[in-house]
């Protein structure tokens, strides 16, 4: 059977929420239906090669082999080798729509769309968890360490729990239907290494017990539907002490949003995004409003009011 040209799409994501440094993630949908996201074009072609467009792909390296997208088709060869499987030359399309360094997910959405892309060229070789399991393996390779609160909501959707086993990286929990997510990239840009490499290596048993109650209390509370009790422990013991001073604004911000009637409030990721939760859409219009005024730091910056799609990462293929 030919194998056919395969765009893939993967949206933004908010990894953390706030409480769960490295084992929660969102996946994005504005609300004004327009895609948040990368996506890739995989054709048959007589060389690999890669090209880039987009609002962002003037900040990707300039060299192709520098491109993790380049690097994932590089890693998924190898292995489909391991299954005896051989690989056809591709020319490979990135549309790069996500700012880098974001905290919007941005290299995740590039090695989701790109992975998932792949495999959808060549019939499905691997199945979700082995294909998540790559994603990890290739988003590590860029921010310093696998994680995969990024990845996993950019290819399953929803809210994402990571649970640690390989067989299985990630689990879907149920969204509060009714919140909105306001999110407000500033413009700036925040490396995700870097960002971690300011984080303390040991935290205090105090942290430790608060870190494990709201993630115990968040977790339920969104299976019994609970949203008052879930907004009340989104709040960030690990890395939001140390990381608010690589965010202008960021204490500002907060005391603004949550005087708009919002009920959460916190870093995206690694930032400079920041993210808001409100109740109702006009206090998510005010919230978007005021931080557009005094959050938005350059001419790169925007906001997004958002829900959580149920569906993450899509492939659909052409002639
Ligand atoms: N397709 C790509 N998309 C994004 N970054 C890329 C890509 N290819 C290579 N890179 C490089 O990977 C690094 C990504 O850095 P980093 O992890 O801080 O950004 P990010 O994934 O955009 O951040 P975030 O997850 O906070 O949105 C940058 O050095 C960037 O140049
Ligand atoms: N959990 C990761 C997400 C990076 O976007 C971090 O906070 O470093």
């Amino acid at each position: 059977m030919p194998l056919r040209t395969t765009t893939a799409f993967a949206p933004a994501s908010i990894g953390n929420l706030s409480l769960g440094f490295d084992v929660l993630g969102a996946a994005l949908r504005p609300i004004d239906g327009h895609p948040l996201g990368d996506s890739v074009q995989i054709a048959g072609a007589e060389h690999t090669t890669l090209t880039v467009s987009g609002r962002f792909a003037d900040r990707l390296p300039g060299e192709p082999r520098d491109n993790i997208v380049l690097q994932c088709y590089d890693y998924f060869v190898e292995q489909l080798a391991k299954r005896g499987i051989g690989a056809h030359a591709v020319a490979i399309h990135l549309e790069k729509c996500l700012p880098i360094g974001s905290g919007l997910g941005s290299s995740a959405a590039s090695i989701v769309a790109a992975l998932h892309a792949f495999n959808a060229f060549y019939q499905a070789p691997f199945n979700q968890d082995q294909l998540l399991h790559m994603m990890g393996e290739l988003e590590g390779r860029i921010s310093g360490s696998v994680h995969y609160d990024n990845v996993a909501p950019a290819y399953l959707g929803g809210i994402t729990l990571m649970t640690g086993d390989d067989q299985q990286p990630a689990t879907i929990l149920p969204a509060i239907q009714h919140w909105y997510w306001v999110v407000c990239y500033s413009g700036l840009s925040v490396s995700t290494s870097a960002a971690r490499k300011i984080l303390p290596s040991q935290y205090s048993r105090e942290d430790l017990l608060t870190f494990g109650r709201q993630l115990g209390v968040f977790v339920d509370a969104l299976y019994r539907g609970d949203a008052l009790s879930a907004g009340r422990v989104m709040h960030d013991v690990v890395a939001e002490p140390w990381r608010k001073s690589l965010l202008p604004g960021f204490d500002d911000a907060r005391e603004q949003c949550l005087a708009l009637n919002g009920k959460a409030f916190g870093i995206s990721g690694s930032g400079p995004t920041v993210f808001c939760v409100a109740e109702d859409l006009d206090d998510a219009r005010n919230i978007q409003e005021y931080l557009d005024k005094q959050y938005v730091q350059n001419d790169d910056g925007f906001s997004h009011i958002c829900t959580i799609p149920d569906v993450g990462a899509t492939a659909e293929y052409s002639e």
